[in-house]
């Protein structure tokens, strides 16, 4: 697994991973999709309904995964390995609860992506990382609406998984072009988001390209240097 999946373009040092809000409309929200992935760069799209029947999940799936993969922006459905593949997506999100790792791989295949909620710890992430997952999320880096969040992850964390090991890391939780930048700095290969995009007030579009905004102007420091402080070269 490369440090670019999930985007197909060749890797850049860190991503816009969107997450849907967890209740939508699918007629309604797909112009909103469509404005925030014509904004700017995208690595993936992650589908993500929270107290809805499966039939919900396949209407929303319909409605929104030509949107995505017409615009190669990878489409991840949250919670079931079944219905992403069912539904054709690229992938699945498994957290600690749900349907365990190797399942959802052997239900996705060898090519989809699987990534794996490590909320904020180092063993969790290299169980995800030994066993195959495509890259781990952290989190929750700060305050958030969106979910009752029992786990607080700090900025070194992404810093010693991206010194250590190659397996993407995912920062999630109450991320903001205002806030983002230490993560970025510590080397976060993508950030998800929820609010900052879908609660933008300039709209979507102006969200993600307020994100990528932030993201472009923070530092990367994390390649220049070791955690024991010499210079990596
Ligand atoms: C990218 C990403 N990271 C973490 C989560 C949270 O997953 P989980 O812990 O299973 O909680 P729910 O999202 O299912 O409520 C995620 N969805 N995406
Ligand atoms: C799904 C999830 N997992 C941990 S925090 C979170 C919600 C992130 O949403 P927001 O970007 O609005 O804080
Ligand atoms: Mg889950």
């Amino acid at each position: 697994m490369s440090k670019g999946k999930p985007s197909q373009a060749e890797p850049a040092a860190c991503r816009l991973y969107l997450v849907t809000p967890p209740v939508l409309e699918p007629a309604a929200f797909a112009p909103r999709l469509i404005e925030a992935l014509d904004a700017g760069d995208v690595a993936c799209v992650q589908l993500r309904l929270k107290n809805c029947s499966d039939d919900d999940v396949r209407r929303a799936c319909d409605a929104l995964r030509p949107i995505a993969q017409e615009r190669d922006v990878a489409f991840i459905l949250n919670d079931s390995p079944r219905l992403a593949r069912e539904m054709g997506c690229d992938g699945v999100h498994v957290g600690q609860t749900d349907t365990p790792y190797r399942d959802a791989r052997k239900i996705m295949g060898n090519d989809a992506i699987v990534g794996v909620t490590c909320h904020d710890s180092r063993h969790l992430a290299m169980v995800a990382g030994e066993e195959g997952a495509d890259y781990v999320a952290f989190g929750a880096f700060f305050p958030t609406a969106t979910k009752i969040a029992e786990h607080h992850a700090e900025p070194d964390l992404l810093r010693w998984w991206a010194e250590l090991m190659e397996v993407p890391c995912v920062a999630i939780g109450g991320i903001t072009a205002a806030n983002c930048a230490p993560l970025v700095a510590a080397g976060a290969d993508f950030l998800a988001v929820v609010s900052a995009v879908w609660d933008h007030p300039g709209g979507p579009g102006a969200g993600v390209a307020a994100m990528n905004a932030a993201i472009a102007a923070a530092p990367t420091d994390w390649v220049a240097t070791k955690t024991d402080g010499t210079d990596a070269g």
